[in-house]
């Protein structure tokens, strides 16, 4: 068997080309999404991940503005520029590039975005209606891998889910997204006992632990659907995921590659996230 592969950047482009058509709509109602990004330092990673999501919202037709700052910048002036952001009318997405410098208490600053401006889905007012299953801004990179899911019309209902990673911003997530869609979902984690035994089970397999290559097919039982949240850059400058690509494609049948695969998506949803702040806030 070969795992088809779920191209997330193909995915993501028919997505973009449908929201531009709908940024082209919403300024004839006078509706002009805008996305403002903070970033404060140079982490080489971090300037090429914002100058993405900048050049996925020009494509769209987005009004986007980046504020850079020095990594020198006290707590107080952001939650001041925050502050600043949540006031300003015209804003209707504010995204704080993660991580932030030491000196900078990241709950903090997450706590201070509005929730309503809050496109990230970070906020814990909107964690709390992900959990309970209301209408909210779904974080970014766990709500494109579900996006993936279910265009490749993927069943979750009743299917065990083994979602490996914890973190706040994908691993916890993912899971509840998953749960919410009727998975039954087992998290596993650096404490996890018999992990290998637990991930052989999953129908779906989030990976999201940060270690290159470290799941083979070993992990993988035959026809299960694979997603690669990893991002590992190699000493030699490639990226690859979390996953063994050429190992794990030979075991399952879905498998999204690292990169083209979930990156793109996450980039997408967080337009997406955008463009309902803007029509949100037109309606109060
Ligand atoms: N407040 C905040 N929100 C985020 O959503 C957020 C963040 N902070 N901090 C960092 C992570 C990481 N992240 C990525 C987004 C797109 C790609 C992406 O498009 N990757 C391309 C490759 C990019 C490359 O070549 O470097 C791909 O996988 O094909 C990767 C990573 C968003 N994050």
């Amino acid at each position: 068997m070969t795992a088809t592969i779920i191209y997330g950047n193909q995915l993501a482009e028919t997505l973009r080309v449908k929201m531009k058509e709908e940024i082209v709509n919403l300024k004839r109602k006078g509706i002009d999404p805008k996305l403002t990004v903070v970033l404060i330092g140079d982490h080489p990673a971090s300037k090429s991940y914002v100058s993405g999501k900048q050049k996925a919202a020009d494509y769209i037709g987005m009004d986007s503005e980046l504020i850079q700052l020095p990594a020198e910048t006290t707590e107080a002036e952001l939650l001041s520029l925050i502050d600043q952001l949540n006031q300003d009318t015209v804003v209707d997405g504010i995204l704080v590039q993660l991580p932030l410098p030491a000196h900078i208490d990241e709950q903090l600053v997450i706590e201070a975005i509005r929730p309503s401006k809050d496109v990230d889905g970070f906020h814990p007012i909107n964690i709390g209606k992900m959990m309970t299953n209301q209408d909210t801004f779904l974080p970014c990179t766990p709500y494109g891998i579900l996006t993936m899911l279910k265009l490749y019309d993927i069943d979750i209902a009743g299917k065990h889910a083994v979602v490996i990673g914890r973190s706040n911003i994908v691993g916890k997530p993912i899971g509840q997204l998953l749960l919410n869609e009727n998975a039954t979902v087992t998290y596993c984690h650096s404490k996890t006992a018999n992990m290998k035994e637990l991930v052989q089970l999953a129908d779906i397999v989030i990976v999201a632990v940060g270690r290159a290559r470290m799941i083979d097919r070993s992990y993988i039982k035959k026809g299960a659907t694979v997603i690669d949240v990893g991002i590992n850059r190699l000493d030699d400058g490639t990226l690859t995921g979390d996953v063994d690509f050429d190992s794990v494609k030979e075991q399952a049948s879905y498998l999204t590659p690292v990169p083209k695969g979930v990156g793109p998506m996450t980039i997408t949803m967080l337009l997406k996230n955008t463009i309902k702040a803007a029509i949100n806030h037109a309606q109060k």
